[in-house]
C-alpha cells in the first residue's frame, strides 16, 4: 500500500519527467539519424529499407505506448466480435476513428502495438506534424501521407503517396480522422451549420466528416486493403486524458469499439462513397449515444493483452542513455567553470521548452483554426 503510494508520488516528480523526455528525445534523434542512414539503401533494396524503417519507427513510437501502458497503467478495452478479432494484425486495413481526445494517437498506437502493426502504422496527417522533431521526422521514412487540408493542393500528393503504399511489404493500418480536426464546441456548432445547409442529419458527438480523403484512400488502396475498421473511442467517466496527465502517471480507461467492414462493400462511385461515409458517422454517433446512456459500447469485449516489447525497448534506451548523462552532468559540475555550468543550464532549459512545445502539439486548446476559418471564408 505504502509502496504504491510512493510510486504514485514518484511519477509526479519533475526529475522523472525530465529523464523520460530526455530518453525520448535523444533516442529519437539517434533513430532519426539511423533512418537517414537507410537512404542509400532505398534505390538498391526498397523493401528492405522499408522493413528496417518499420523496426526503427517502432523503437520511437513504442516509447509513448510504454508510457501509456506501463507508466500510467491506462487500461485499453476493445469491443469487437471474435471473428473480426482473429483478422486484426493479419491484413491491411483503413481505420476510421473519431477525433476527440488529446491522446487518441497514443491509444491508437497502443492497439497497433497489441496487434503487431505499430512500426508500419500509417495516417493521413496534417502537414504541420511533419516538422515536429523525432515523430514528424520519423514519419518521412515511414511513408506517412501528409496533407495541407487544402484539397486543390493535396489531391495530387495524397493520391501519389497512397499509390506508393500498393507494394508495402508489411501489414499496415491506415488511420483516417475524417473529421479533419479535433472536436471543440465551436467547431461542432459551425460544422452542424454546414450539415444543415447540405441537408444532412445533425451529429451530436462528431464533426461532419470530410469525405474527399476517405474516398480517395478507398479508391487508391483497393486491392491492397481488405477492410475498413470503423473505430469509435471513448474514455470512461467522462475522462479527458492529456499527455501531461499520462506523464504524471495518471491512469485512464480507454474503450474502443471496432466494426470490421469489408472494403468490397464500400461503393466505388465518389458521391456514393461520400454518402456511405456520412451514414457511417450517423451510426458512430448512435454508438456514442449508447455509450453515454449505458457506459459501454455494444458487443462483446475481447481484450488483447499488453505485450512486453514496448517496455523492453524503453528500458533498453533508459539503460543506454541515463548513465552517460549522469557522468556528463557530474563532470560539468565538478569542472567548476561558472560559464560552462550556466551554458549547460540554459541548454537544458531550451531543450525542456522544446519538449513542452512538442507536448503542446497534442493540446486541443492550442489546436488549429481548421473547421472554423473555412466556413467564415465561404460565407464572405
Ligand atoms: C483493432 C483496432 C482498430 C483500430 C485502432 C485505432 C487506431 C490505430 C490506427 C493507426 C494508428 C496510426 C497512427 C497514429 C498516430 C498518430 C496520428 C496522429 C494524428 C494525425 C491526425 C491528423 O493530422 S488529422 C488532420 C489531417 N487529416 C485529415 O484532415 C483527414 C481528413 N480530411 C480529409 O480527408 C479532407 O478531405 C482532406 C484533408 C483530404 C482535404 O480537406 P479540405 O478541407 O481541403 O477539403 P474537403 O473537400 O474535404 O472539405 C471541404 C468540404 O467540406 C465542407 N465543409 C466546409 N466547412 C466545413 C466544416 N466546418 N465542417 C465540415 N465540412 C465543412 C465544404 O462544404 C466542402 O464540402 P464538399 O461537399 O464540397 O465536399
Ligand atoms: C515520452 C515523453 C514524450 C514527450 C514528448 C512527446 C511528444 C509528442 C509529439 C507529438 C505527436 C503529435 C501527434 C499529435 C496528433 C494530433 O492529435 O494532431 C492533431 C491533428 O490531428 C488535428 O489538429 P487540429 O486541427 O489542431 O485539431
Amino acid at each position: 500500500m505504502i509502496r504504491m503510494g510512493l510510486l504514485k508520488v514518484l511519477k509526479t516528480q519533475l526529475l522523472c519527467h525530465l529523464i523520460i523526455c530526455y530518453v525520448f528525445l535523444v533516442s529519437g534523434i539517434i533513430i532519426n539519424l539511423l533512418q537517414l542512414c537507410t537512404l542509400p539503401l532505398w534505390p538498391i533494396n526498397k523493401q528492405l529499407a522499408r522493413k528496417i524503417n518499420c523496426r526503427l519507427g517502432y523503437s520511437i513510437a513504442s516509447q509513448l505506448v510504454a508510457l501509456l501502458e506501463w507508466w500510467s497503467g491506462t487500461e485499453c478495452t476493445l469491443y469487437t466480435d471474435p471473428e473480426s478479432f482473429r483478422l486484426y494484425g493479419k491484413e491491411n486495413a483503413i481505420v476510421v476513428l473519431n477525433h476527440n481526445f488529446e491522446i487518441d494517437f497514443m491509444t491508437g498506437w497502443t492497439f497497433c502495438e497489441r496487434f503487431g502493426v505499430l512500426g508500419s502504422s500509417k495516417v493521413l496527417a496534417k502537414k504541420e506534424l511533419s516538422f515536429v522533431p523525432v515523430i514528424g521526422w520519423m514519419w518521412y521514412f515511414l511513408e506517412i501521407v501528409f496533407c495541407k487540408r487544402k484539397w486543390e493542393e493535396d489531391r495530387k500528393t495524397v493520391v501519389q503517396s497512397l499509390r506508393n503504399l500498393q507494394d508495402y511489404p508489411e501489414f499496415f493500418w491506415f488511420l483516417l480522422h475524417c473529421e479533419g480536426t479535433r472536436f471543440t464546441e465551436k467547431k461542432h456548432k459551425i460544422s452542424m451549420e454546414v450539415a444543415e445547409k447540405k441537408g444532412l442529419p445533425k451529429l451530436k458527438y462528431h464533426l461532419l466528416p470530410r469525405t474527399k480523403g476517405f474516398c480517395v484512400t478507398v479508391q487508391n488502396l483497393r486491392g491492397k486493403v481488405t477492410a475498413v475498421y470503423d473505430s469509435t473511442l471513448n474514455f470512461r467517466n467522462n475522462e479527458m486524458p492529456t499527455l501531461l496527465g499520462v506523464l504524471n502517471g495518471k491512469k485512464y480507461h480507454a474503450d474502443l469499439y471496432v466494426r470490421r467492414i469489408p472494403l468490397d462493400s464500400i461503393p466505388e462511385d465518389e458521391s456514393e462513397c461520400a454518402a456511405w461515409l456520412h451514414k457511417l458517422y450517423q451510426e458512430k454517433d448512435e454508438f456514442q449515444e449508447h455509450y453515454r446512456q449505458t457506459g459501454r459500447f455494444p458487443g462483446p469485449i475481447t481484450n488483447p493483452p499488453r505485450r512486453l516489447w514496448a517496455l523492453v525497448n524503453w528500458l533498453f534506451w533508459v539503460c543506454v542513455l541515463v548513465y552517460p548523462i549522469c557522468v556528463l552532468l557530474l563532470q560539468l559540475l565538478l569542472s567548476g567553470s561558472t560559464f560552462t555550468i550556466v551554458c549547460t543550464f540554459v541548454f537544458c532549459l531550451a531543450v525542456s521548452a522544446g519538449v513542452r512545445w512538442m507536448i503542446g502539439q497534442t493540446e486541443i486548446d492550442k489546436g488549429s483554426n481548421y473547421g472554423v476559418k473555412d466556413v467564415q471564408m465561404n460565407n464572405n
